[in-house]
């Protein structure tokens, strides 16, 4: 049996970082990865996919630059499906190469199959035609989740799929429900609209994306409704079938009941209303590691199990669930793991959200409601793209980037961004929060011009304008 200091399951951002930090210090690692791609989620279903196909929504319908060439400009008329995927299907390509020269590089030994625990240090790979057992000092369990497939739903993977599926559309539809007004269902809306798909979103609560702070979920709201996306909000939904209704000739349709009495028709349902871990096979019971009713496992803070030689990392652990923290988790669990213990500049409270919606949205730090509830003193100040000389040359007139800034100390409590950009912008603030900074910073620094950059500086002149008025 072959002896290993560290074996890692799943070879999304949580396994690759892990293998690769593993191997950086010197140890014997092996790394398993049960599908026939690498890069798990990341790669090949969420991430890169997802913002692939709105780089070239954005691109080939020339919304993006409307503000600039008026609301008629196109880039490309009768957009098809394989002028949509080709940029996704090379950058993913690209991504498959630069993963596995990083692990041929370190000497990470990648073993095709599905990894079960045979014993408290022993996994078992199974493939179609072998099974191996290898054995290891410690594990990292970087699994992943799946979507959420309840059994109700007649999922058929073209007109009622999941977001494993959307991806693999073959033609453009012309009306689409999505269900579920979260990261995933937000932003797949936000794509197919700018598409010309006539989409209907139905969400649960009566906020989109309520972790947001109000005054961007408002905005992005409003944006949604000007793009002609309909938002039935505080709505469930009750039943989902495929329906042929008569209209002259026979047509197949989806159907959606709410559980308020309302019946919704398209041609196609993506249905994203949350994610699901796979533990049941993983042999856990073998180890006597637990997990929840939703297959998610428990860590402490150093990411690890209730067996403190397995460690796990990624969306099996459960929130925030993004490939950016996914990375730092699976690095920081195989740190601990092999005794590097003083990893410093770690702070979780200044992880930063991204949401490559249309338009893209970003945030750092608490919102103005979590201050309000928690008593802290606070200003904010505004800045709108309009009135950025880059904001004019991008077309972009809604964009805004708030700073919440403390009304007494004038520390940057808070930065929330909405508009071209933002994901991008949000790191600005990340750093200045991370240090300690205040807004004098933004007011005495000198950005380059013309830059959106330069948001943070207007935005601090009207906090500390508003402030002055509270003196
Ligand atoms: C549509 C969508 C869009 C997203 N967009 C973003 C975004 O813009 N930004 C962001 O930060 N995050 C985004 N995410 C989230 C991000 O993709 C995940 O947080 C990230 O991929 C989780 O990484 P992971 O390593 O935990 O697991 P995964 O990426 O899910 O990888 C797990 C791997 O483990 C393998 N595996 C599982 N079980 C076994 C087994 N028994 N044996 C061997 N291998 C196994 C799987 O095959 C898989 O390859 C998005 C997700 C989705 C679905
Ligand atoms: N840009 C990014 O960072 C990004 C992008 C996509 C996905 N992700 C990750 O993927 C994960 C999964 O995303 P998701 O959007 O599937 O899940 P989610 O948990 O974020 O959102 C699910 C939504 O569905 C709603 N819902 C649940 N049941 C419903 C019902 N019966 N009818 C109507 N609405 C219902 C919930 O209220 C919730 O708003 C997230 O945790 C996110 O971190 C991240």
């Amino acid at each position: 049996m072959k002896q290993y200091d560290c074996i890692i399951i799943g070879t999304g951002p949580a396994g690759q970082k892990g293998a690769i930090q593993a191997a950086k210090l010197g140890k014997r690692v092996a790394i398993i990865e049960k599908n026939s791609v690498l890069g798990g989620a990341q790669i090949n279903t969420g991430t890169i996919p997802s913002k692939a196909l709105r780089e070239a929504a954005l691109y080939l319908t020339g919304a993006n630059q409307r503000g600039l060439f008026g609301s008629t400009h196109h880039v490309k008329k009768n957009i098809t499906i394989a002028d949509l995927t080709a940029i996704s299907q090379q950058v993913i390509r690209h991504e498959w190469e630069v993963i596995r020269k990083q692990f041929e590089r370190n000497g990470v030994e990648l073993i095709w199959g599905r990894a079960e625990f045979e014993g408290p240090h022993e996994v078992r790979i199974q493939t179609a035609d072998a099974t191996e057992i290898i054995a290891a000092d410690k594990f990292l369990l970087a699994v992943g989740t799946k979507p959420a497939r309840p059994s109700h739903v007649p999922f058929n993977e073209h007109t009622i799929f999941t977001s494993d599926e959307i991806v693999c559309l073959d033609h453009l539809p012309k009306t689409m429900i999505v269900v579920g007004g979260g990261v995933i269902g937000t932003e797949y809306a936000c794509i197919m609209a700018t598409l010309g798909v006539r989409v209907t979103l139905v969400e649960g609560s009566n906020r989109l994306l309520g972790f947001l702070d109000r005054e961007i979920s408002d905005a992005f709201q409003y944006h949604m409704r000007q793009k002609g996306i309909t938002l039935r909000l505080g709505e469930k939904v009750s039943k989902i079938e495929e329906v042929e209704i008569e209209t002259g000739r026979f047509r197949h349709l989806v159907q959606a009941q709410l559980e308020s009495g309302k019946t919704l028709r398209a041609e196609t349902l993506l249905y994203a209303v949350g994610r699901q871990g796979v533990c049941k096979s993983l042999g856990l019971d073998r180890v006597g590691i637990e997990f929840d009713d939703r297959e998610r496992l428990i860590v402490n803070e150093q990411y690890q199990t209730n067996v403190d030689y397995v460690y796990a990392a990624g969306d099996v652990i459960g929130f925030p669930s993004l490939a950016s923290t996914a990375m730092e988790q699976g690095r920081r669990a195989i740190c601990h793991a092999f005794g590097v213990c003083d990893v410093g500049n770690y702070n979780t409270s200044l992880f930063p959200y991204g949401i490559y919606a249309v338009p893209e949205i970003s945030m750092v730090g608490k919102t103005e409601e979590q201050l309000t509830t928690e008593g802290i003193p606070y200003e904010s100040g505004i800045a709108h793209y309009r009135e950025i000389a880059r904001g004019k040359l991008l077309g972009d007139d809604s964009g805004m980037l708030k700073l919440l800034i403390h009304q007494e100390t004038h520390k940057i409590l808070g930065v929330h961004a909405i508009g071209t950009g933002a994901t991008e912008l949000i790191h600005i603030g990340q750093a200045v929060m991370a240090l300690n900074g205040d807004a004098e910073f933004f007011i005495n620094n000198v950005f380059n011009f013309p830059t959106l950059a330069e948001c943070y500086k207007v935005a601090a002149y009207n906090g500390l304008n508003k402030l002055n008025h509270v003196r």
